[in-house]
């Protein structure tokens, strides 16, 4: 993902700039510069790099810098404000209650993701209890109402439209009349798809808005329309009255930046991302932790939310256990994968922690080749088992994989010897990563009844492996971290204490 290079630019060139002997204005601004030039490559529109660049040097007093004061934290610290400021139009979007019903009605460009949108966004209510309907006011493209239907139905969700009815005003009314019989909480409408030259079809978006009265309107936005993100965006909130963003395709090569420019355009906060085809690939959009991960800061709260959605519950403490203790085994690694066929990556967990990418993780837009790649994995594991068994598994030495056992396992599960050299590459791979949470201390009881408070940054010293305390900045990045996070907001609950 492009955004994650745009991170790594924006922390190197902190780096370099607080590498140098003397801090200047000169090396301040080439400091800048180089976060102006990684923001237009990530095509966030001109005018906001600018503006954040004055604010920037308006923020940092170039004597605190002079005097050897943390520049790497002065500059990050002003970096992250500037950028969350960016992404935080001050107001919250609408937010539905539920047994309360509300309508959605989402709008957007063509092959925005539109569609697949409204369909994970009752997913993910639905997931919570709720009772989520779809309406399918989009007559203009052929197959809409076939692709919403199919969609519906897979994830179980009531939907209604027509095949013959061309009125989407007559459809989206009748669909809303029929859910709210229904009792259905949260009713969702799909319009068409357009371009803001197409007035015709901008006039049919504002009739059917004003005919369901949407409780909130959700503009749909591809993230790989960079800098065009603005006018569009902009053209939109002039016709109809837009209360959030939902931005798609954050998973392939999108460059991001023209989130920024939706939000500014629409003066309407982010609500969630979408991270992929798959229903479940819909993340909450936070603005903190969001900036927090881009500049490779981690996202504690992410990372601990994360743990509690992919791994069971009984199984978490037991987790971060052998976290805590480093040592990555074959058998972590078939059990993690279960969680992964299950619920998805857990590579998604790993890059919350600070200093991680989502690039170095799980490949996106592959799941398919990666959910066979893990089967034949722990079809390998498996054979492993059958001679000899916990020995291997449970060792972290990759060293007693010598090329006769992995012969023998390579027989015994039916696989090429390239393909169990494979796997035992990925485990490598994954070990390397595990081996950071190394000295992750687990609380004690007394800990885990701080839960209900804020835990503070000492504490949370205490209970972080020290590379990692190291990579955030030690105590002074970490209290900072904290402070940016919202004081550390229950954190304890990331290390399956209490009742979470
Ligand atoms: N990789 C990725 N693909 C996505 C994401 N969201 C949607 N897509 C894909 O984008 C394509 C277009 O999505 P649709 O939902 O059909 O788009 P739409 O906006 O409803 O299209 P119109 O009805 O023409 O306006 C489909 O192939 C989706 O699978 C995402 O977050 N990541």
């Amino acid at each position: 993902m492009v955004l994650a290079q745009l991170g790594g630019t924006i922390t190197r060139a902190i780096q370099q700039m607080s590498n140098a002997t003397i801090i200047d204005e000169k090396v301040l601004n080439e400091c800048l510069n180089e976060i102006n030039r990684a923001l237009l490559n990530a095509d966030v529109q001109f005018q906001l790099v600018r503006n954040m660049q004055n604010n920037i040097k308006r923020i940092v007093n170039i004597e605190d810098l002079a005097a050897g004061h943390n520049k790497r934290r002065i500059i990050q610290q002003a970096i992250f404000n500037e950028l969350c400021n960016m992404l935080d139009p001050g107001k919250p979007a609408f937010t539905p209650k539920k047994g309360k019903t509300s309508i959605i009605m989402f709008v957007g460009l063509q092959g925005s993701g539109k569609t697949t949108t409204c369909t994970k966004y009752a997913y993910y209510h639905q997931k919570k209890g709720w009772k989520p309907a779809l309406v399918c006011a989009d007559t203009f493209r052929a197959g809409a109402f076939d692709q919403l239907k199919q969609n519906a139905t897979k994830a179980k969700i009531p939907f209604y439209g027509s095949y013959t009815e061309s009125d989407p005003v007559k459809i989206a009314v009748e669909g809303v009349e029929t859910f709210k019989k229904e009792n259905c909480d949260l009713i969702i409408v799909d319009t068409s798809g357009r371009h803001k030259q197409e007035a015709a079809l901008f006039e049919e978006m504002r009739q059917v808005s004003e005919a369901t009265k949407p409780d909130l309107i959700v503009f749909v936005m591809d993230s790989s329309i960079g800098q065009a993100a603005f006018d569009q965006a902009q053209a939109f909130k002039q016709s109809v009255p837009v209360g959030a963003v939902i931005v798609t395709k954050m998973d392939g090569h999108a460059k991001g930046g023209g989130a920024l420019s939706a939000v500014a355009a629409t003066k309407s906060p982010v609500i969630f991302i979408g991270t992929g085809e798959h229903m479940d690939e819909f993340e909450v959009f936070d603005v903190k932790p969001f900036v927090s991960r881009l500049l490779g800061m981690g996202d504690w709260s992410g990372f601990m939310d994360k743990i509690h959605e992919v791994v069971p519950k009984d199984q978490q403490p037991e987790l971060l256990q052998k976290l805590s203790e480093g040592n990555f085994t074959l058998r972590i690694m078939y059990e993690q994968f279960q969680h992964i066929l299950k619920m998805g990556p857990i590579g998604q967990v790993f890059s919350m922690l600070p200093g991680f990418s989502s690039s170095e993780l799980m490949p996106k837009g592959q799941e398919k080749e990666s959910q066979a790649k893990i089967k034949r994995y722990m079809t390998m594991m498996d054979s492993m088992t059958n001679e000899g068994k916990s020995c291997k598994l449970d060792s972290s030495n990759p060293k007693i994989m010598n090329d006769s056992r992995i012969m023998r396992i390579a027989r015994g599960s039916g696989r090429h010897v390239r393909e169990v050299m494979e796997m035992l590459e990925e485990y490598k791979r994954l070990a390397k990563i595990w081996s950071k949470m190394k000295g992750l201390k687990i609380p004690t009881r007394g800990d885990m009844n701080m839960r209900s408070r804020n835990m503070n940054a000492q504490h949370m010293s205490r209970v972080l492996p020290p590379q990692m305390l190291k990579q955030i900045g030690g105590m002074g990045g970490l209290q900072n971290l904290m402070k940016q996070m919202g004081s550390g907001k229950d954190m304890m609950g990331m290390f399956g204490g209490g009742d979470s």
